[in-house]
């Protein structure tokens, strides 16, 4: 196995940090780390990178504990949310930095390869701009370039994306997930976003409160959550008691036909274009309702409906 996190652990206090955290990484895959403010994401990936010593535990790579190494000796670099660049350098300094540090190449050469990894990144022209006059969205190539550069084994990348608007944050996430094909780097990503986790994750990682709660694909957190924790936390669901029984149904898994002696009524409705959603209740419960396609925006506020569930998931 390439990066292995054996039972891993940082507690600031009695509470709060990383308890036990078990994870195995593949060479090349995207990892996401998943989970709300204050769950650990950001101390997980600090002793990663060596900034955050644990308390117990082993981080192998390729084999062998680094754990205890500082930053500088690990292969392994960081791309912090607030982008960390020198204001002072232009472009290809910045670049060239960590090429000259982690690298140890003369000037020239660095220059050269910095050169490469700003061409990577789609910022070609820019190599003498300062940093402070670029958008937002380029010094994140910038810092991305200038992480890929020193040529990690791994990648940790902390909410890289949420400095930046809303449709340069789906583009940037694009482009993110083009370069990790390409270069094949094993990434480490961590956000509360679930949809950028769904859309650009090999394995995400679903921690609450310190714990690891989840491992899985995209695929299997969404459609098998294990816990009505990660099935709220990612997509929206609806909770089904029956027979003692609670059931998570997911919104786009129920179907309503109208009818006179309807079960539920429709209380809230909004259309969206590709899909309507729909709030419909009854005396015990009130579900959410996805309806796509044509006709999925016929019923009206008042209606009384019938409901079929297509799948329901088991916890
Ligand atoms: N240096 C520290 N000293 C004391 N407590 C800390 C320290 N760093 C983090 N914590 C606490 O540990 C818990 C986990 O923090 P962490 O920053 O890892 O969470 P997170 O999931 O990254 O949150 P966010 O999404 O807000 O960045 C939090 O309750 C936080 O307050």
């Amino acid at each position: 196995m390439f990066l292995q996190l054996k039972n891993l652990t940082k507690l600031f206090d009695k509470e709060n940090g990383v308890k036990n955290f078990n994870l195995s990484v593949e060479e090349g895959e995207f990892i996401t780390i998943l989970g709300p403010s204050g769950c650990g994401k950001t101390t997980t990936l600090n002793l990663l990178g060596g900034f955050l010593k644990p308390d117990s535990g082993e981080i192998l790579l390729d084999g062998g504990n680094i754990a205890n190494l500082p930053p500088e000796k690990r292969p392994i670099s960081t791309v912090f949310q607030s982008y960390a660049l020198f204001p002072h350098m232009n472009v290809i300094e910045n670049v060239a930095y960590g090429i000259r540090f982690y690298r140890k190449e003369k000037k020239r050469k660095a220059m050269e390869i910095a050169k490469e990894y700003i061409d990577i990144v789609g910022l070609a022209g820019y190599e003498n701009s300062r940093v402070g006059n670029l958008s937002g969205g380029q010094q994140q190539r910038v810092a991305l370039a200038r992480s890929m550069a020193t040529n990690p084994k791994i990648l940790l990348l902390d909410e890289p994306l949420s400095n930046l608007d809303a449709s340069l944050r789906v583009r940037m996430r694009e482009e993110l997930k083009e370069l990790q094909r390409r270069l094949k780097i094993t990434m480490i990503f961590v956000t509360h976003d679930q949809s950028e986790a769904l859309c650009l994750s090999d394995k995400i990682v679903v921690m609450d409160k310190g714990n690891i709660v989840q491992v899985g694909t995209s695929r299997e957190v969404y459609f098998y959550p294990t816990s009505e924790y990660v099935a709220s936390f990612i997509g929206k669901s609806n909770l089904l008691n029956e027979d003692g029984k609670t059931y998570i149904i997911r919104p786009e898994d129920i179907k309503i036909t109208k009818g006179i002696n309807g079960e539920y009524i429709v209380k809230d409705k909004v259309f969206m274009g590709q899909h309507t959603e729909y709030k419909i209740a009854n005396d015990r419960h009130i579900l959410d309702v996805n309806l796509s396609g044509k006709e999925s925006s016929d019923f009206q506020t008042g209606d009384l409906v019938d409901i079929e569930i297509e799948h329901r998931i088991n916890i």
